[in-house]
């Protein structure tokens, strides 16, 4: 067997709701330089609706495929079914033993190209309500993190708003759904091979089951996983590559994959990621001539487009 020994991390745990930001601010810049991962607490989305969410997911999930292939993905939206989508394709030539559900930017320009399973009649009838009130709370939460994150990098906490990245955010909530049976099969087959996230902050909630890794060094081998456990009712967050790119490698991007558990998982992730034509540079306060910066300035869209098109092949 090739697996590697696993320990759990204790990751630092941020209160959205502290009094005291330059202190929660601080806290943040430190917990993503260590890790890119923390635990958030205190952010507004009741216990009572993060359940609701995951009920109402499961319905959905439990449905024949021939009715959740309806509502195949399209323009990024709506349904991936099992193995069908594999983050990492050097690691194990199987697709991921998962599938998924993805929901888009609500309002304004965008909001139609979502696909409802509401619109099946007579099934899931509080589906949509649920999973709109959902978004709207947690995108309210984030823009409320990004606040402090524009703070933990000494800039002006509305930074995010002023170069654009939150005028109609590319925000995206995706159910996930990991089956309990582990397929027999020679290759390893995880319930998401190892990957980082795109955007610029994702906020994990799951139903508890454990599952989620993270390799804090990624360019070290053999690599190191270790289990992030679920705190109840906190989301889990995670930097993402262009916020990576945004600071200069000074807020990491981490490495994190799901194992199966043996048994069956539900979480959801919901990526905060900036508007299409904002423009992601090197912040000055990142580089210096000794630190020059490592990429070169990108728009949102175009950097989203490239990976969605390795990951999914369109
Ligand atoms: O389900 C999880 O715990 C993590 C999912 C994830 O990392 C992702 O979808 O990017
Ligand atoms: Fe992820």
């Amino acid at each position: 067997m090739k697996k590697i020994m696993t320990e759990a991390l204790k990751l630092p745990i941020i209160d959205l709701s502290s009094p005291d930001r330059p202190s929660t601010a601080k806290s943040i810049r430190q917990a993503c330089i260590d890790y890119g991962f923390f635990y958030l607490v205190n952010h507004g989305v009741e216990e009572e609706l993060l359940s609701q969410m995951l009920s109402e997911s499961r319905k959905f999930f439990s449905l024949p495929v021939e009715d959740k292939m309806k509502l195949a993905r399209k323009d990024h939206r709506g349904y991936t079914a099992m193995y069908a989508e594999n983050l990492d394709p050097t690691s194990s030539s199987e697709g991921d033993s998962k599938e998924s559900f993805y929901i888009g930017p609500l309002g304004g320009t965008l909001g139609n190209l979502n696909q409802w399973p509401s619109e099946i009649p007579e099934i899931l009838p509080s589906w949509r309500s649920t999973m709109e009130y959902y978004y709207e709370k947690i995108i309210s939460a984030g823009r409320r993190l990004l606040h402090l994150i524009a703070l933990a990098l000494n800039l002006d906490e509305d930074f995010f708003e002023k170069v654009g990245a939150l005028d109609e955010p590319m925000a995206f909530l995706r159910l996930l759904h990991y089956p309990g049976e582990l397929a027999s099969s020679d290759e390893e087959v995880y319930g998401a091979s190892a990957h980082s996230d795109y955007g610029m902050i994702t906020l994990l909630a799951t139903d508890g089951v454990p599952g989620l890794q993270v390799c804090r060094e990624k360019f070290k081998q053999p690599r190191l996983w270790e289990d992030v456990p679920n705190i109840k009712g906190a989301f889990i967050v995670n930097i993402g590559d262009m916020m990576e790119r945004w600071t200069n490698c000074l807020f990491r991007s981490t490495l994190h994959r799901v194992m199966p558990a043996g048994q069956e998982r539900y979480s959801a992730a919901f990526f905060l990621d900036p508007n299409s034509e904002c423009v992601v540079e090197c912040l000055k306060s990142c580089c210096s001539e000794s630190c020059p910066p490592r990429f070169a300035p990108i728009r949102s869209g175009d950097y989203l487009k490239e990976r969605f098109r390795l990951t999914y092949g369109s």
